[in-house]
């Protein structure tokens, strides 16, 4: 008999993906609604990516292991939504790859710099060695085998543990109350304004939709432990993600955002704006550290998923030469473009923000008023019956709303 993979793996896959880019700049997108609207917005968002993560399951589960949204999307939505739900995946996982082959180069290129410089000998490996070489021994695990995502993606994830609480740690030590209260502040005191401003970035912090179909096969279609995953995965990012928010908004008062927001929420604008309130010598190192395991465990996740769907899509079977295709078609394009454009992080972000909410809440919602019409029995239903079809399409829309206002600048702009 073959064993099942562990509860924990599963659920390391979903929180590896989630923790990742959108988290950095959360608090800096939430610095108009602050903090107990920040609490709000992101239960909130917490709430509808896990339902819409389940939602993806249950239409999941009518279809052969392996089957990822090309399948599903198709026989369920057709041809047309298939097409733009296709068009919005690839989107995503496309230029999130982009955005993490150029941090994740960059940080690369500066440890390299550092562990093989001496006195009197300066070594510059370049940004193009960085981001070749962050992104080749990442795409080996990921062409290697799920289970080495899986197992590499764990250390990964302990490693930014350790450094995320021994960074927030001492953030957390010196939170002041009058900070996180914004009661003494001087400057805009609105703060409603700025909600809906706030839902796109954490709509791509609670990204992980990619992954479901990943999972479903990955424990043999046990849908219990596949719901449980998700579930385990996703509080864990919440509660990172809280702590993260109370670590900075709770340190830095929320009149001083102005230069973060004017560098789109650089996270060494960030920590240079956190540095006039406390000791940050030690902090900032554990910090860039931390966002680098955050930035792997991401790419791991992220292109695991867009693996599968290019081997689902293309018909690649699970042989070497066709992992390789898969691998080829996933990693070359953003990796050529990454070496062409290293800087577009934030501008990548905020695309993949409005593409995501397409296909990682509307169309899950879509699939499962679509499957529960086409097929009488379910190995499981999500809860909420059709309300809950409807809550996630608003969620969706608020959402769209918010990213066109953004575009448009139609919506108040909290700049501090
Ligand atoms: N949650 C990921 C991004 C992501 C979005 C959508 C799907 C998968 C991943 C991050 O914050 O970096």
């Amino acid at each position: 008999m073959k064993t099942q993979p562990s509860l924990f793996g599963g659920a390391m896959i979903i929180a590896g993906t989630a923790v990742g880019a959108g988290m950095l700049a959360n608090p800096t997108s939430t610095a108009g609604v602050w903090f107990f609207g920040s609490l709000i917005v992101l239960l909130y968002t917490w709430f509808c990516m896990t339902t819409s993560g389940l939602m993806i399951l249950e239409a999941n589960l009518h279809y052969p292991s392996g089957a990822s949204f090309d399948t599903v999307v198709k026989d369920l939505l057709g041809r047309g939504w298939n097409l733009v739900n296709g068009l919005s995946v690839a989107f995503v996982l496309y230029i999130l790859t982009y955005a993490y082959i150029t941090s994740g180069g960059g940080i690369t290129e500066g440890i390299l710099n550092q562990l093989m410089s001496s006195d009197g000998n300066e070594v510059q490996i370049g940004r193009t060695a960085g981001s070749l070489i962050f992104c080749i021994v990442l795409a080996t695990f990921v062409w290697f085998s799920t289970k080495a995502v899986d197992r590499f993606t764990t250390v990964l994830i302990a490693g930014m543990v350790v450094a995320f609480f021994l960074s927030t740690g001492g953030l957390i030590g010196s939170v002041k109350g009058e900070v996180l209260l914004n009661s003494i502040a001087p400057g805009e005191q609105r703060y409603l304004p700025y909600a809906l401003a706030a839902l796109p970035v954490c709509l791509v912090s609670f990204g992980f939709h990619g992954n479901v179909p990943s999972l479903v096969k990955y424990y043999q279609r046990d849908a219990r432990r596949v719901v449980q995953s998700i579930l385990l995965g996703s509080l864990i990012a919440l509660l990172i993600y809280i702590l993260w928010q109370l670590a900075v908004q709770g340190n830095l008062p929320r009149s001083e955002f102005a230069p973060v927001i004017a560098k789109d929420g650089d996270i060494s604008a960030l920590l240079q704006a956190l540095g006039k309130y406390i000791q940050t010598g030690y902090i900032g190192e554990v910090l860039r550290f931390f966002a680098y395991m955050a930035i792997a465990s991401s790419f791991l996740g992220v292109t695991l998923g867009l693996f599968d769907y290019i081997a689902d899509m293309l018909n690649f079977d699970d042989s070497r030469t066709g992992r390789t295709k898969a691998a080829l078609i996933t990693f070359l394009p953003p990796l050529l473009l990454s070496l062409k454009f290293p800087f577009g992080f934030l501008i990548a972000i905020g695309y993949a923000g409005l593409a995501a909410t397409l296909w990682a809440a509307i169309v899950p919602a879509l699939l499962v008023r679509a499957s529960r019409r086409k097929f009488k029995d379910s190995p499981y239903q999500v809860f909420g019956g059709n309300f809950m079809i409807f809550f996630i399409i608003l969620f969706g829309l608020l959402n769209i709303l918010a990213q066109l206002g953004m575009q448009f600048d139609l919506l108040p702009k909290f700049t501090g």
